[in-house]
């Protein structure tokens, strides 16, 4: 257990809607659910250090990484943040073992070994010699994955990390990465549009609409008096 844990408050104006939330995650990860708009993917950005938000504090690790009172603002570079995006993200002139290697330390013979065992234990190991612009949509996102986790990060963030994956690779990924998170207490942030995501995680549910949370707690509490519309379709297991 890593005791790490991620501390924010951020308004902050993205096109015509206000983002205005307050969130917390420790051991226990977060799962964001809302509709397609509701800021779920503007917020990790902000947390991964992409988008520099107007009004904010992240505290992480103890450590500050915005208050925008006081113009502080970390670098992405050392938030040691393993981020998992929306849609490609890969360097697409590398190969895909060169890409897990990115945030590896050592020699470069060291690096591909360790890339090397990264991608293996996570069934990747066939596609470690292809250039990234050569792989399907769901390989992409399994070796973006393996990326993020093998740059040893204090904190992860998702955003749908398995919706371009089959349905067989997807139930098999989803545990494998269950059972990673919860072995490391990876302190964890998912976006998903998945009851079995957060079923898988055990995580806490935190439900956006248009900027704000509307409602957080057990997905077996939301399903029984959920907040709106949204949020019944949801949890309607
Ligand atoms: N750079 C930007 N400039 C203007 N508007 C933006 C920008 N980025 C996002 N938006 C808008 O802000 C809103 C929130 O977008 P965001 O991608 O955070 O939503 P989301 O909850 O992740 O949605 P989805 O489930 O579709 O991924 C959307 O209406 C989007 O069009």
């Amino acid at each position: 257990m890593s005791g790490f844990a991620m501390r924010l408050k951020v308004r902050h104006r993205v096109g015509a809607m206000v983002l205005e939330v307050a969130l917390e995650v420790g051991a226990r990860p977060v799962a964001l659910i809302g509709p397609n708009g509701a800021g779920k993917s503007t917020l990790l950005k902000i947390i991964a250090g992409g988008v520099r938000p107007r009004n904010a504090t992240i505290e992480a690790g103890g450590k500050c990484w915005v208050d925008s009172s006081a113009g502080d603002f970390l670098e992405p570079a050392r938030r040691r943040v393993g981020y998992v995006p929306q849609g490609p993200s890969l360097f697409e002139h590398l190969r895909v073992w060169e890409n897990v290697a990115f945030g590896l330390e050592g020699s470069r013979e060291e690096k591909r070994a360790a890339a090397l065992g990264w991608l293996k234990r996570w069934g990747a190991e066939g596609l470690s010699e292809r250039r990234v612009g050569a792989l399907s949509g769901g390989e992409a996102q399994r070796v973006t994955l393996v990326r993020a986790l093998a740059a040893s990060p204090q904190l992860l963030l998702l955003d749908e990390p398995l919706s371009a994956l089959d349905a067989i690779a997807r139930r098999q990924l989803r545990g494998q990465l269950a059972q990673t998170i919860e072995a490391l207490g990876l302190p964890t942030i998912i976006v998903t549009h998945d009851w079995r995501d957060v079923a898988a995680l055990g995580a806490e549910v935190v439900a956006m609409e248009e900027g704000r949370v509307v409602q957080r707690g057990e997905l077996q509490a939301l399903s029984e008096t959920p907040a709106s519309a949204f949020i019944a379709e949801f949890s309607g297991v």
